[in-house]
C-alpha cells in the first residue's frame, strides 16, 4: 500500500487524483493533504481520506479546520505547512499538484525526505530544473510525470535511452484561440480565454495553453525528464488533443500515446507505475473519431513559443523569469487589469531586462523569482 500526500489536493489535478485513489482504496492510504483557501472541500476531502497531516493557506483557515477535524490530525499552514506535508508526514509517495512556483520547496522537501513523486507542478521544473532531477537522482528516488504529454513520452519511451530518441514531437491543440489570429487578439475576454477546446482544467493552466505559454513549460519540462536539448523537442499543433505526444526514434520509428482527454488516466499511470489498472476514462473510438489532424507550431502566432524556446536555451534563470513573470501576468489578467496581449508583453519585457545568471543555486532562484514577479507587477 502507498502511503500519499496530495498538495493542491482542492485543485483540477488534485481532485482528479482523488477520484483515482477512492477507485483503489486497497492500494492507497492517503497521509497528507495540502491547499489553499478552499477549506470546505478540503474538510471534505480529510473527512472521507481520513490523512494524518492537513495544511491549508494561512492560519485562519487552519483554526477552522482544527475545530472540525479529530484532534489527532496535524493541520498546518501556509508554505511552511506545504513543506511539512511534502517532507514530515510520512508519505512515501507525493503527488505535486499545486500551481505556479509556489510548488518547487514542496517538491524539493518530497525529495530530501526520499518520497516517489507525481509531479503534475510543471513550474517546479522549469525554475529549478538542474536543482529537481540532481537532488531526485541523488536520493534514488522517481519523478513520474502526471502531464499529459510527459506522461503520453514517457510511455511511448518504454525505458529506451536517449541514444535511441531522434527527437520528442509534443502536441498543442492551440488553446482556446485558436481559430483567431493576431489581429482578432485585442479585445478577447477572461471568459472566452477560460474556454479550453477540450480539456476542463485550473485557470491559471487553461490561460497559459491560450498564449502557448503552457506549450512552452511544457518543453523546458521535457528538456529536464527526459535529458534532451532543445533542438530534439518539437512542437505539434494537434487539435484533437488525442496524441497525447509521440517520440521519433533513430530507426525512424514513431511511438505515440492515444487517448480521449481525461487527466484521470496519466495521473492514474503515475501513480500504479509499472502496473497498468482499468481506468473509469471512455475508450477511444479511433472509427468513430475519423480524422486527426496536425500542422506544424507557428512562431509569429504564438509569441510565447518563441521566448520559450530562447529562454530554455539560454538556460541559467531565464527559464524562472519566463515562469515568474507570466504567472503574474496571467493573475493580472484573470483580475481584470491587463489584456489578453499583454501577458506576452510583459514577459517579453520582464526576459528582455534580466541578466542570465547560469547554473544558479536555490537562493538565486528564489531571489530571481522574486525579482520577475516585482517588474511583472509594475503599471503597464
Ligand atoms: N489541470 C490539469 O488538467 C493539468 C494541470 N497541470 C499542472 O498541474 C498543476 C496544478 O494545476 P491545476 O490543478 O489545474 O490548478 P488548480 O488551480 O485547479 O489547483 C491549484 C491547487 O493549488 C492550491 N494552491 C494555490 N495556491 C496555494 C497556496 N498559496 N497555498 C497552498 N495551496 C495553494 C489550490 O488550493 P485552493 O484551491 O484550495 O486555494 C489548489 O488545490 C499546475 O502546475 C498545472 O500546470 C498539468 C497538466 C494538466
Ligand atoms: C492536460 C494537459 O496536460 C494540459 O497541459 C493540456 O495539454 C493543455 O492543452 P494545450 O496546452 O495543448 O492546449
Ligand atoms: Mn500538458
Amino acid at each position: 500500500m502507498k502511503k500519499i500526500a496530495v498538495l493542491g489536493s482542492t485543485g483540477s489535478i488534485g481532485t482528479q487524483t482523488l477520484d483515482v485513489i477512492s477507485r483503489q482504496p486497497e492500494d492507497f492510504q492517503v497521509v497528507g493533504l495540502a491547499a489553499g483557501n478552499n477549506v470546505s472541500l478540503l474538510l471534505e476531502q480529510a473527512r472521507k481520506f481520513q490523512p494524518q497531516w492537513v495544511s491549508a493557506a494561512n492560519e485562519a483557515l487552519a483554526d477552522q479546520l482544527r475545530a472540525e477535524l479529530p484532534a489527532g490530525v496535524r493541520v498546518v499552514s501556509g508554505e511552511a505547512g506545504l513543506t511539512e506535508i511534502a517532507g514530515h508526514s510520512g508519505a512515501d509517495y507525493v503527488v505535486c499538484a499545486l500551481v505556479g512556483s509556489l510548488g518547487l520547496k514542496s517538491t524539493l522537501a518530497a525529495i530530501e525526505a526520499g518520497a516517489d513523486i507525481g509531479l503534475a507542478n510543471k513550474e517546479s521544473l522549469v525554475t529549478a530544473g538542474h536543482l529537481v532531477m540532481d537532488r531526485a537522482r541523488r536520493k534514488g528516488i522517481s519523478i513520474l510525470p502526471v502531464d499529459s504529454e510527459h506522461s503520453a513520452i514517457f510511455q511511448c519511451l518504454n525505458g529506451e535511452s536517449g541514444k535511441a530518441v531522434k527527437r520528442l514531437m509534443i502536441t498543442a491543440s492551440g488553446g482556446s484561440f485558436r481559430n483567431l489570429g493576431r489581429d482578432q487578439l485585442q479585445n478577447v475576454t477572461v471568459e472566452d480565454a477560460l474556454k479550453h477546446p477540450n480539456w476542463s482544467m485550473g485557470a491559471k493552466i487553461t490561460i497559459d495553453s491560450a498564449t502557448m505559454v503552457n506549450k512552452g513549460l511544457e518543453v523546458i519540462e521535457a528538456h529536464w525528464l527526459f535529458d534532451l536539448p532543445y533542438d530534439r523537442i518539437d512542437v505539434v499543433l494537434h487539435p484533437e488533443s488525442i496524441v497525447h505526444s509521440m517520440v521519433e526514434f533513430v530507426d525512424t520509428s514513431v511511438m505515440a500515446q492515444l487517448g480521449n482527454p481525461d487527466m484521470r488516466v496519466p495521473i492514474q499511470y503515475a501513480l500504479t507505475f509499472p502496473e497498468r489498472k482499468a481506468s473509469p476514462a471512455s475508450p477511444l473510438d479511433l472509427l468513430k473519431q475519423g480524422t486527426l489532424h496536425f500542422k506544424p507550431m507557428d512562431f509569429e502566432r504564438y509569441p510565447c513559443m518563441r521566448m520559450a524556446y530562447e529562454a530554455g536555451r539560454a538556460g541559467g534563470t531565464s527559464p524562472t523569469v519566463f515562469s515568474a513573470a507570466n504567472e503574474i501576468a496571467v493573475a493580472r489578467f484573470l483580475r481584470g487589469e491587463i489584456s489578453f496581449l499583454a501577458i506576452e508583453e510583459i514577459i517579453e519585457k520582464v526576459l528582455s531586462r534580466h541578466t542570465v545568471a547560469a547554473s544558479p543555486s536555490l537562493e538565486v532562484i528564489l531571489e530571481t523569482d522574486a525579482w520577475a514577479r516585482l517588474e511583472a507587477s509594475a503599471k503597464q
